[in-house]
């Protein structure tokens, strides 16, 4: 995942108390650490040492006690973190205390599985509408919600209180289309599309590129391959750690 982001959005919601300046690199682990903090809860663990939940999401424990430290959270010595307090602490942080509208445009291949997914529920998220420029699409029933004409963009954004946008159309479309969910106040859009789009300040946008993580891949690939080449083989290197998880 890639993301450019500007500061000093204006919010949509209101007034909320003022944050912490939290690295990019710490907000990209909270969820994380959240979703392993769910399944702990879930298994009855009331609370977790640092080494504990650092293995359950896959980074070092030095890492996270840095970045739990950013949220004033530092666990209590020989006992570790209290999981529901930790949890309440990181989804106050990432803001999911509210449950959040999300619009989708381009309701074709990916947008229908994206549609159909239920998982954005249980993590905060509700698929309010789902927009596409093809009349023969609109007005298909996915999931309980129909397709509406991207022309109804405007009164959609009103109705369903839209905060965030998700573009999977075409990338030659996608532009147009951040114009148009920017035009209506949407200040923060996950972006499907293979292309860069441009944005005035105060609108965040994640990128989500699945080739590219392949290709993120195909680089450790081709590099281990060059190591076991090599006299001695592949040194005991933490392959997450190189790439960087
Ligand atoms: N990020 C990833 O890992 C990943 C994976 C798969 C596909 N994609 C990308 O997602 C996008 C969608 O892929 P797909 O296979 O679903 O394509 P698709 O052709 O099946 O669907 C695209 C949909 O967008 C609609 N559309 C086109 N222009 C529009 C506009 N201006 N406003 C609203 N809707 C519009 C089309 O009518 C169509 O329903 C593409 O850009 C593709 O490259 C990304």
């Amino acid at each position: 995942m890639s993301q450019h982001r500007h500061p000093g959005a204006p919010g949509r919601a209101g007034a909320v108390p003022a944050l912490p300046d939290l690295p990019e690199a710490t907000v990209a682990r909270l969820p994380e650490y959240l979703r392993a903090l769910h399944a702990l809860a879930d298994t009855g663990h009331e609370t977790v040492s640092s080494e504990g939940l650092a293995s359950a999401a896959g980074v070092n424990s030095a890492k996270l006690r840095k970045d739990l430290s950013h949220l004033g959270s530092y666990g209590t010595r020989g006992v570790g973190y209290d999981v529901t307090l930790l949890i309440e602490q990181i989804e106050s942080v990432l803001g999911l205390t509210q449950c959040r509208s999300v619009a989708l445009v381009g309701v074709g291949n990916l947008g229908h599985a994206l549609a159909g997914y239920d998982g954005f529920a249980s993590r905060g998220f509700r698929i309010a509408a789902l927009l596409d420029a093809d009349p023969s699409r609109v007005g298909e029933e996915i999931n309980g919600l129909v397709v509406r004409h991207v022309d109804d963009l405007p009164r959609v954004a009103v109705e369903e209180s839209i905060s965030i946008g998700v573009i999977a159309t075409p990338a030659p479309a996608a532009q147009a289309v951040a114009d148009q969910l920017v035009a209506v106040g949407v200040t923060s859009i996950l972006n499907f599309a293979p292309c860069v789009l441009s944005v005035p300040e105060g609108v965040d946008v994640r990128k989500v590129d699945l080739a590219i993580e392949l290709q993120i891949l195909s680089f450790h690939e081709h590099r281990k391959a060059s190591l076991t080449a090599l006299p001695g083989g592949l040194a005991a290197t933490d392959t997450q750690e190189a790439i960087g998880t």
